[in-house]
C-alpha cells in the first residue's frame, strides 16, 4: 500500500453534479461561463439540486420556499448574542449551523424528500445567520429577511438594513453562481465523508464549513484581501511579492490542485473587479491585483484561482473582509447539499486506508521502568 499525498489524482467518487475537464468547469453539463453570464444563483442552486434548469413555476416555488425559510429560530440569534464580538465568523457560522439542528425536529430524518427541504432551509438561513452576527457584534439588532427578493439582495439588505444597489446585487449574485460547486473539493469531500456514515445533513454542513474555513481552501479570499491591504499602493507590489517569493511564502489566491492553466472562474471575477472599480472611480485594488497576477504568473507560472479577484470584488461591494469566506459558504451550500443528496442516493461508508510508517515490534514497558 502506497499513500498518495493529499490524494492527488485519486478518483474517490462518481458524481453527476459538476465536472472539470480540460480546464472547463460545468454544472450538470452547462459551462460555467454560460451560467455566470445568464443564470441567477437561485436557478443555479435548482440546477445543482434537481439536475436541470427550473421552469418559471419551479423557480417561483423555490423562491417562495427560500423566503419562507429565511428566518432563523430566535434561540439561535439569542445564543449568538453571547458569542465574543471578535469571534471568527466561520467559527460562528459553524456553531450556528450546528445549533440550527437542535431546533429542527426533522434534523435526523435522512429520507431524500426531507433532506431536500433541509437543503433549501439551510440555503435560506445561512445568509440570515451571517448578516445577523455582522450586526450583533456591532451592538445592532439583526434585520429580518425580506420576502420575494433574491438571496443576494436579501443578504445585502440584512447587512445594512437598507435597500441594496442593483449593481451590487447582480455582482454578488454572479459571484454566488461562480462559487456554487466544484467537484470533489476539500469541503465537499468532508461533507460526503460525514453523511456517508449516515449522520445528518447539519453534521455534513458543519464539517464542510470547518473545512472551507482554512486558508488553503475558502479562507484564501480573506488572506488575499489581507495581502492587498498590506501592499497598499501600486509601487509596493513588486517589493512585496519579491520578498514573499524570496522567502518561499505562498501567494494567496494563486495555484490550484486541478487547474494548471488557470481557473475559468477567475476571469469573470477579474472583469467584475474592473467594472466595480471604474464605477466607483477608484481602480486601485483592481490595478494592484493585476500587477500581483503579472508578477506571480511570470515568475512562478501560477495563475489566479477563484479566491483572488473575489477579494477586491467583495471589498468594493463594501463587505467586511471576515465575511468573504462566509459568503463562499452561502454559495457552496447548494453544492454541498447536492453532493450530500447524491452520496445518500447510492451510499457506502468512505473509509480509505493509511500506509503505516511508524515503529513496529515494540514492547509494552511498565510505567515504572520508562
Ligand atoms: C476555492 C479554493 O480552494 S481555490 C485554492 C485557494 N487556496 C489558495 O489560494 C492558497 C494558495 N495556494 C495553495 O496553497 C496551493 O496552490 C493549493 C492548496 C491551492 C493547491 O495545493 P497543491 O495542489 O498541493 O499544490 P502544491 O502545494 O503541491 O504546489 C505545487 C508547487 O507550487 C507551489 N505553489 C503552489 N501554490 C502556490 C502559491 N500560491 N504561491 C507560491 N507557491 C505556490 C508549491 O509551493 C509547490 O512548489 P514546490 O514543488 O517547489 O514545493
Ligand atoms: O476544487 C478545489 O480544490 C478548490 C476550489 O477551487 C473550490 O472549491 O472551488
Amino acid at each position: 500500500m502506497t499513500a498518495t499525498k493529499g490524494l492527488e489524482g485519486i478518483v474517490a467518487a462518481t458524481s453527476s453534479i459538476s465536472s472539470i475537464h480540460d480546464g472547463v468547469l460545468a454544472y450538470r453539463g452547462i459551462n460555467i461561463d454560460d451560467l455566470a453570464e445568464r443564470a441567477t444563483y437561485e436557478e443555479t442552486a435548482y440546477l445543482l439540486w434537481y439536475g436541470k434548469l427550473p421552469t418559471k413555476n419551479q423557480l417561483a416555488n423555490l423562491q417562495n420556499q427560500l423566503s419562507e425559510y429565511a428566518p432563523v429560530p430566535e434561540a439561535v440569534l439569542e445564543q449568538m448574542k453571547l458569542y465574543p464580538a471578535n469571534a471568527n465568523t466561520m467559527a460562528v457560522l459553524r456553531t450556528s449551523v450546528s445549533a440550527l439542528a437542535l431546533y429542527d425536529e426533522q434534523a435526523n430524518d435522512n429520507t431524500r424528500d426531507c433532506n431536500q427541504i433541509k437543503a433549501i432551509k439551510l440555503q435560506a438561513q445561512l445568509p440570515t445567520l451571517i448578516a445577523a452576527f455582522a450586526r450583533i457584534r456591532e451592538g445592532k439588532e439583526p434585520v429580518a429577511p425580506l420576502k420575494g427578493v433574491s438571496l443576494a439582495h436579501n443578504f445585502l439588505y440584512m447587512l445594512s438594513g437598507e435597500e441594496p444597489d442593483p449593481v451590487a446585487v447582480r455582482a454578488l449574485d454572479q459571484a454566488l453562481v461562480l462559487h456554487a460547486d466544484h467537484e470533489l473539493n476539500a469541503s465537499t469531500f468532508s461533507a460526503r465523508v460525514t453523511i456517508a456514515t449516515l449522520s445528518d445533513i447539519y453534521s455534513g454542513i458543519t464539517s464542510a464549513i470547518g473545512t472551507l474555513k482554512g486558508p488553503l481552501h475558502g479562507g484564501a479570499n480573506e488572506a488575499v484581501m489581507q495581502m492587498l491591504s498590506e501592499i497598499g499602493t501600486l509601487d509596493q507590489v513588486e517589493p512585496y511579492i519579491q520578498s514573499k517569493l524570496a522567502n518561499k511564502e505562498k501567494i494567496m489566491g494563486f495555484g490550484h490542485r486541478v487547474y494548471k492553466n488557470g481557473d475559468p472562474r477567475a476571469k469573470h471575477l477579474q472583469k467584475m473587479s474592473r467594472q466595480l472599480g471604474l464605477m466607483k472611480g477608484d481602480t486601485t485594488l483592481y490595478d494592484i491585483s493585476v500587477k500581483v497576477e503579472e508578477l506571480v504568473t511570470n515568475q512562478k507560472g501560477l495563475k489566479p484561482n477563484v479566491d483572488f479577484y473575489s477579494a477586491s470584488v467583495y471589498t468594493m461591494l463594501g463587505i467586511p473582509r471576515d465575511l468573504f469566506t462566509p459568503i463562499f459558504a452561502i454559495s457552496r451550500l447548494s453544492g454541498w447539499t447536492a453532493h450530500i443528496l447524491e452520496q445518500l442516493d447510492d451510499n457506502r461508508i468512505i473509509r480509505p486506508r493509511a500506509e503505516y510508517t511508524g515503529a513496529t515490534n515494540q514492547q509494552y514497558i511498565p510505567i515504572d521502568l520508562r
